[in-house]
């Protein structure tokens, strides 16, 4: 029988032992839990008569990975709670506003807990806590529209107060297609696509387009229902074609409308989607009624802003057959090396996962991260060191790793793909030469066997996860396009959101070689860092730079109230990650990597209204039910306005809340709604918040996956040096940080060197554990 062991403090064990006794009475939870226990009584049930928390402190209790947005957590920050909730709560506030969920730690709850430097933490890729989120109005989908003729120009469609569901199921006509290259888990898409209009909302009218955007204007489309998708699923690949190029917008929405198709399913990568934007903007334009709904796709997994694309984790399983390969040959050998080539052009997802996963890999090679062969610190020096240690080793190269490497020893002219997209060339072959010839001048016996395993890897069908993945985003693209609305769909933070199409095209998610995660992997192989005395020197001026520049940088954006969100989308002028340089202070050393400006100027509101906010905002799950938070006007403090919720819908699925001035508005009548006023031509949502830093910088997520919410902006090529002077700045950050900590820690009477700010902060955390301890003890009474 299960049971779990709750550890509690000392000076709490006369309590325990109380409410060990209560438990055995079956009202309260005892030191030893027994959950299958019918004794035990749910957790909401075990203090009687306690009150409920106000609801936005039940918001900040649930998991950091579940904050709708940063305004919503900054509202629902320690001062709109009680005092005791608020010791409860771990959140605090930086220089600039901004909000931090500050990692759950043991000692928290347990401060005598004897505790030992975290080993990564003087690795110089090491960064501190990240806050990672996409604020609400970032997740506004665009309603469709029909033309009225009235002087006051376009207006939403009326709806009635019950209607839901934007399209009636036998007006729908709706199509799918598939663009880009493969990735696992496209017909699991396309069959719950076909399945999920007919099962959920009787939609019979389903079509295919053949081989990408060019089947649009050049093939006959293909009737689909749920029997012809039955066992698609377990099939690789994509059984509607795909293609690269081909998308020729006017005469893609000439066929739409000639077709009388009102629900376009696009999949596909960023590519694809910024295609499917184009259809979408040039479907606004004609006025036409058509809902266009993107999925976005790619193995490589560098899609903005979502958490995750569908077929990484088949990808990531997938590749540790081929490592296994690798590994297998080489310590079979003697001296012999195992080096598998992954996908990855721009983003070195695969390959960082594959290696972690795997624990055989001795170095990992990735785009974002330069490395060089010759010398001291290079790959050759490590691969003699790893040779003699351990007689073989293995190496995982992601495609685009390298290329600025290749491209000096073969001049080869840019050659492009059919959708424009830079040809790469082998680096995993262009490395076994190198390695052989490396080497062979060094009279050195050797066996090296090269395994690309990538297009295997690409064409098998998507394990169980990413099933289960693909139906939910098929759901949810369903949901919304019924609704009557225009976006992508992506998880953000573990909820199905939906997010405007400029979002997920604007910027790539990259591996941050200044995050955790890459710390994690560089000391699971302890491969070198390939960072060169040169690089570290030039790093030490570079962060004393950006040092003086912090020191003598204005605050930022308090108080914008919305007229820095005004400006228009940043563009990325690379697509390279430049971490932000950080600043020597407590707070430095824990700040997100970007803030929202609308959330950190955002001023705090009382509980009401943010209960309000929340009850007028929230949508039911998407993978369920049907999605109109826009058009069912809120009853403050109840939840009549919220659709009803399905049964089975837990609560950290609900969709991060819209809301926009056009979900405001559409909360008005309707007809009196004009969106021209409402919004600029061609905007689909109010433009992205303006990236806080000058240096550039991107959030990121907790799983380290980087957010292109906030885009970078640095130079055209990899600043290697800037990567460095960032990482030693953080781990300056953080050590003075700890040490001061430590510093607060000290009893009374010992050296105290804290600076005061320092101090107090220290004290203000100190009281609030103690209250925290108070709060606990009052609960268990
Ligand atoms: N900027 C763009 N505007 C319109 N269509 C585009 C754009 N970029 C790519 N496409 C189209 O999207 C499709 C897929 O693009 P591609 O880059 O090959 O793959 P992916 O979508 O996987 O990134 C192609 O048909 C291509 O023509
Ligand atoms: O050989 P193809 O079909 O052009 O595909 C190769 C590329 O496809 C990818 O899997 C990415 O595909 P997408 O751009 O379609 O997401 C890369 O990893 C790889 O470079």
């Amino acid at each position: 029988m299960a049971s779990s062991h709750i550890i509690l403090p000392k000076e709490e064990e006369e309590e325990e032992k109380e409410a060990a006794a209560v438990a055995e009475a079956g009202l309260g939870v005892g030191v030893e839990a027994d959950h299958d226990s019918p004794a035990q009584r749910p957790y909401q049930e075990q203090a009687p008569g306690k009150a409920a928390l106000p609801f936005s402190a039940t918001c900040v209790r649930i998991s950091r990975d579940s904050y709708p947005n940063l305004r919503a957590l900054r509202n629902a920050s320690t001062m709109a709670l009680h005092d005791d909730d608020a010791a409860f709560v771990k959140i605090e506030e930086g220089d600039f506003g901004y909000v931090l969920d500050d990692v759950p730690h043991l000692t928290d709850y347990l401060p005598d807990l004897p505790t030992f430097p975290n080993p990564l933490q003087d690795h110089p890729a090491y960064s501190t806590v990240k806050q990672y989120f996409v604020n609400a109005d970032d997740t506004v989908p665009e309603k469709v529209v029909v033309q009225k003729n009235s002087p006051r120009g376009v207006h939403f469609r009326r709806a009635g107060p019950r209607q839901r569901v934007y399209f009636e199921s036998e007006e729908v006509k709706a199509c799918i297609v598939t663009c880009g290259g493969l990735c696992p888990g496209l017909n699991t898409v396309i069959r719950e696509l076909v399945c999920g209009l007919s099962h959920m909302y009787n939609v019979s009218n389903v079509f295919g387009i053949q081989n990408g955007y060019k089947g649009f204007y050049s093939s006959n489309y293909l009737p689909m229902t749920p029997k012809s998708v039955n066992d698609i699923h377990k099939r690789g690949g994509t059984v509607l074609g795909t293609s690269r190029g081909g998308h020729d917008t006017k005469k893609i929405v000439d066929n739409i409308q000639d077709r009388g198709i009102n629900q376009v399913y696009i999949i596909g990568g960023d590519g694809t989607q910024k295609g499917a934007y184009e259809i979408y903007k040039e479907i606004r334009r004609r006025g036409l009624h058509v809902a266009v709904a993107g999925i976005p796709k790619t193995i490589d997994n560098d899609i903005a802003v979502i958490d995750k694309s569908f077929g990484f984790d088949t990808a990531v399983e997938e590749a540790q057959r081929a490592i296994n390969a690798a590994h297998v040959e080489a310590s079979s050998a003697e001296n012999g090396i195992g080096l598998v080539k992954l996908m990855g052009r721009y983003s070195g997802f695969i390959a960082m996962y594959a290696t972690l996963a795997s624990r055989d890999v001795d170095c990992c090679l990735i785009p974002e991260s330069p490395f060089y062969l010759e010398g001291e610190g290079g790959l050759f020096e490590y691969i003699d060191r790893r040779l003699k240690e351990n007689n073989h080793m293995v190496i995982v190269v992601a495609e685009g790793a390298g290329q600025d490497l290749i491209a000096q020893s073969i001049p080869a002219a840019d050659q492009q793909d059919a959708s424009g997209n830079k040809l790469l060339l082998d680096v995993g072959l262009w490395l076994t030469h190198k390695i052989k010839d490396y080497c062979k001048s060094k009279k050195m016996e050797m066996t090296i066997k090269y395994i690309d395993p990538t297009y295997m890897i690409r064409a098998i069908p998507s394990n169980a996860s990413d099933n289960v993945y693909c139906t939910l985003l098929a759901h949810s693209a369903i949901h919304g396009a019924m609704a009557g609305y225009s976006f992508t769909v992506g998880m953000v933070n573990g909820r199905h959101a939906y997010i405007p199409f400029h979002r997920v095209t604007s910027t790539r998610n990259k591996v941050r070689i200044t995050d955790r995660m890459w710390a994690r992997l560089l000391s699971s192989t302890n491969q070198p860092s390939f960072l060169s005395q040169k690089d570290i020197d030039a790093a030490r001026e570079a962060d004393k730079a950006a040092n003086a520049k912090n020191q003598s940088a204005p605050a930022l954006a308090n108080g914008t109230d919305g007229v820095e969100a005004q400006k228009p989308p940043q563009q990325p002028a690379t697509d390279v990650p430049v971490p932000q340089p950080a600043r020597p202070d407590v707070d430095n050393a824990r700040a997100p990597e970007s803030v929202n400006a609308d959330d950190a100027g955002a001023a705090p509101r009382d509980q009401e209204e943010q209960a309000n906010e929340e009850a007028e905002t929230a949508v039911p799950d998407v993978t369920g039910g049907t999605l109109a938070q826009a058009e069912v006007k809120p009853i403050p403090g109840t939840n009549a306005s919220r659709p009803a919720a399905p049964p089975d819908t837990p609560e950290r699925d609900v969709a991060p809340a819209p809301r926009t001035e056009h979900a405001q508005a559409a909360e008005m009548e309707p007809a009196d709604v004009d969106i021209d006023t409402a919004k600029p031509e061609g905007c689909t949502t109010p433009p992205p918040p303006p990236v806080h830093d000058s240096e550039g910088s991107d959030t990121q997520s907790a799983d380290g996956r980087g957010s292109p919410m906030h885009g970078t902006q640095a130079g055209a090529s990899v600043m290697k040096r800037d990567v460095v002077a960032a990482s030693k700045s953080r781990l300056f950050a953080f050590r003075s940080f700890t040490r001061d900590k430590k510093v607060i820690k000290q009893p009374a009477g010992a050296a105290d060197t804290a600076s005061p700010d320092r101090r107090k902060a220290g004290e203000a955390c100190t009281e609030n554990k103690e209250k925290g301890k108070e709060r606990r003890k009052r609960f268990w009474k």
